[in-house]
């Protein structure tokens, strides 16, 4: 494992408070792509289980080829179908006719083989995969109760049904405890989750509430990808959980799913008071007022729909839209350094912190409301009141998530084409619809760069960029 890291100029190091940690031995630039590995094992959730094939993973609507003893698995090919009967489908294939397998149970039974294989030094997998695996952390003693009971029952099914001679039963219920806290969803170019996946490689990185990296997928591969410039001695993080949640629910989550409490630039109770990442943090924090979520739902709905611009303008809402957009946006188009990016959202949050703080714009419970209001109106084609809306969510993400980060890059080609939808407004939309399909460029061609359907989405926006700039010129 060591080898396969130091080859990407990375290094593990044990860690106080981590156990072990990634860190780089060279400058890795933003966008680069930190490491690419396989999973031990990854296989499509139900829903996809039809349009993705099971071996690689890569979507194939329509045309998957089920095996057919089972009928239970889908393949895009001859090959991946291959790979996977001589992997495990040969063992399992006969099972599926008996039992319906959870999620846990199949992932452990497929990984349970392949570890069995690598005992008897039968496996043509990469050994360092297998070695990392087996090193990772369990926790298993915090555990609660109730997992616990799962999972020796699932260990029981599983024992029952596959003949293990160099594995316990012990040894199965550590490996569910380490799929309960290591294991990924798998997630497509637009980040709805396809498929999980155990990658021993990508389970050594850990967890910040402000990554400088982030994961992304194809098909089968994970792609850990620069956000942020990390320089040499630098630890790689990326997120565990969406790091747009307020502090209290990513502490619940990353406890009870990973049994840690975070010490992040956002989360350290020393920054608190202090850092601009945990100053975002109590902006969004629900306050105790009398203004209910129904009064917020209630004047955002009137701020999009009011038929006075003036009136509009006026608005907190697009006071604090402007003041975020007009002062983030041009450093994401002009990548401008990390420093000075730092030091324009901490003058920014300033601002807000100031003047801002005891209101509810930031909440993140009324964000649901706001993304729903702003997909209505895209299906209703109010295509004016939807660039209003896309820029309040646009100004909220800018401050919620790091600037190269794959929300940000999606929302902005979304609002990009309600722009170029916006014939109301003419050439001033047309104007504005490249302007942010510029900057929406730039945040895909970081994020989205590696990966076949990754890459399709960086090709939609240079088409409809294409398109809008030939449009201008026309004019
Ligand atoms: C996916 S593993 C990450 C690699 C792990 N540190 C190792 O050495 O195998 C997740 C576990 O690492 C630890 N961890 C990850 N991020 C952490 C953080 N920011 N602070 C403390 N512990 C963390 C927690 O114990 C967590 O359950």
């Amino acid at each position: 494992m060591e080898t396969f890291l130091s080859q990407n100029g990375l290094s593990l190091v044990e860690n106080e408070n981590k156990f072990r940690s990634i860190i780089t031995n060279k400058k890795i630039d933003i966008g680069k792509t930190i490491i690419i590995s396989h999973p031990l094992i990854s296989f499509p959730i139900l829903t996809y289980n039809k349009i993705r094939c099971d071996q690689c993973l890569k979507k194939k609507e329509n045309n998957l080829q089920t095996c057919s003893k089972c009928q239970r698995v889908y393949y895009c090919d001859r090959s991946c179908q291959k790979s996977s009967w001589i992997s495990h489908h040969k063992l399992l294939c006969p099972l599926y006719k008996k039992s319906k397998n959870n999620m846990d149970e199949e992932m452990l039974k497929r990984v349970t083989i392949l570890i069995e294989k690598f005992f008897n030094n039968n496996n043509n997998n990469e050994n360092y995969l297998f070695e990392t695996f087996l090193k990772l952390m369990t926790h298993r003693t915090e555990q609660s109760i109730n997992n616990l009971k799962s999972f020796e029952k699932i260990s029981n099914n599983t024992y029952e049904n596959l003949n293990f001679n160099k594995i316990s039963k012990d040894d199965l219920i550590n490996y569910l405890c380490v799929f309960y806290c290591n294991n990924f969803n798998l997630h497509d170019n637009q980040l709805f989750v396809y498929g999980e996946g155990t990658f021993p490689i990508g389970s050594l990185f850990n967890h910040s509430c402000r990554p400088n990296a982030i994961v992304m997928y194809d098909g089968a591969v994970q792609i850990i990808k620069c956000i942020e410039v990390i320089n040499v001695g630098e630890e790689i993080n990326i997120s565990y959980i969406d790091v747009a949640l307020d502090r209290v629910t990513r502490k619940k989550m990353l406890q009870e799913k990973y049994f840690f409490e975070c010490q992040c630039s956002r989360c350290s109770v020393q920054e608190r008071c202090s850092g601009i990442f945990s100053k975002i943090d109590q902006l969004i924090e629900e306050k105790d007022q009398e203004i209910t979520k129904k009064d917020f739902n209630t004047s955002l709905e009137n701020w999009v729909s009011s038929e006075s611009k003036l009136e509009q303008n006026e608005s907190k809402f697009s006071k604090v839209t402007k003041l975020i957009l007009s002062n983030l946006l041009s450093h994401i188009k002009n990548n401008t350094t990390d420093n000075d990016y730092i030091n324009s959202l901490s003058e920014i949050i300033s601002i807000l912190f100031q003047n801002y703080s005891k209101t509810n714009l930031f909440y993140i419970s009324s964000f649901s409301f706001t993304t729903k209001l702003f997909y209505d109106k895209i299906d209703l084609q109010q295509w004016y009141q939807s660039t209003i809306l896309g820029n309040y969510i646009l100004s909220i993400y800018l401050i919620i998530y790091p600037r190269y980060h794959p929300m940000i890059g999606l929302h902005l080609f979304t609002l990009g084409k309600c722009y170029w939808n916006d014939i109301t407004n003419g050439l001033e939309s047309v104007k504005e619809s490249i302007n942010i399909l510029e900057c929406a460029q730039k945040v895909l061609n970081i994020t989205h760069n590696e990966g076949a359907e990754n890459v399709d989405i960086i090709n939609q926006v240079n088409d409809l960029l294409n398109t809008a700039r030939k449009d201008l010129s026309c004019v």
